[in-house]
């Protein structure tokens, strides 16, 4: 697995021995994150490795989308530490700050596309908040990310209620790949695709992450995606990590939500 992000050579998935070795991109330690009298996540320590993807599940409300946001510096932590990076991101000055943003895209639950933006537009606005280069610049690099993430060239001057639902999510895609970015933040990306749809849209993560090199952070409720494309599944419940590991440590968990979760009625097809 190429340790570098922008890597052109495509590699072999990580064995977990090749994921206890790497870099670890993402480290939470202690956090805390609550809303008024409410605490949604306590004590809660993750490890994100650099060049895997990395499935993170847990029951609707558990506060999957809070972890990610609180990440992301979009939702205020009580306590702990959360170093992207080797940075803890409480200690860097705002421009320091910036620079690590600019190393992670995010594809938000339902696209969060601008609805008055084309496609292209979308795409071009992280470029034009973080780089300085000319309109010729910024239109090539648009066009190659939508080319990236498999929509056609006419597909950049649509605006977002023109799309399917496929393509909104590929679109929001090529919008978090805008800065090449190291790690990917995906919140159920595959919701609301028919199961072909679904399928092809973890291809298209599969391969970017392998001819990337990208570190990926997937939120999912979708059996088949854990099953296909992750290397590593971490569960959320009672506000903390209670599992994490290859499909196959999952599947053998004891827990009682961990072994609804993968043995239940759903879970079969995906078994099969
Ligand atoms: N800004 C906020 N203010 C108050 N409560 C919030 C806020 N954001 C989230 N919550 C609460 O935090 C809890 C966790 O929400 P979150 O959206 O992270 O769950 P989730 O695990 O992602 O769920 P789902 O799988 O349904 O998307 C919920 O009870 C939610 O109501």
């Amino acid at each position: 697995m190429a340790e570098t992000s922008h890597s052109a050579t495509p590699t072999r998935r990580p064995t977990p021995q090749d994921v206890n070795d790497r870099e670890v991109v993402i480290r939470v330690r202690g956090l805390e994150v609550g809303f008024g009298t409410k605490t949604i996540m306590k004590d809660l320590d993750l490890d994100v490795y650099r060049g895997e993807i990395l499935g993170f599940v847990g029951a609707s409300g558990t506060g999957k989308s809070v972890l990610t946001r609180a990440i992301l510096g979009l939702v205020p932590k009580r306590t702990g530490t959360i170093e992207v990076f080797g940075e803890d991101l409480d200690a860097l000055s705002p421009q320091s700050r910036k620079a690590i943003e600019q190393r992670w895209g995010v594809l938000f639950q339902q696209g969060a596309l601008f609805s008055s933006l084309t496609v292209k537009q979308n795409v071009q606005v992280p470029m034009r908040e973080y780089l300085s280069i000319s309109e010729r610049l910024l239109d090539e690099l648009a066009m190659l990310k939508i080319e990236m993430v498999g929509l056609k060239p006419d597909a950049a001057d649509k605006f977002p209620s023109d799309l399917s639902g496929g393509m909104i999510k590929r679109a929001s895609l090529a919008r978090a790949l805008a800065l090449d970015p190291e790690i990917v933040f995906l919140d159920e990306p595959t919701s609301g695709l028919d199961p072909i749809g679904a399928g092809e849209f973890d291809d298209l993560i599969s391969t970017l992450q392998q001819t990337l090199g990208l570190t990926v952070f997937m939120v999912t409720h979708d059996l088949d995606s854990l099953h296909s494309v992750c290397d590593r599944i971490a569960a959320l419940a009672e506000g903390k990590i209670i599992a994490s590991g290859p499909i196959d440590t999952m599947l053998a968990s004891n827990h009682p939500w961990l072994r609804a979760y993968f043995h239940g009625k759903r879970a079969r097809a995906a078994l099969a």
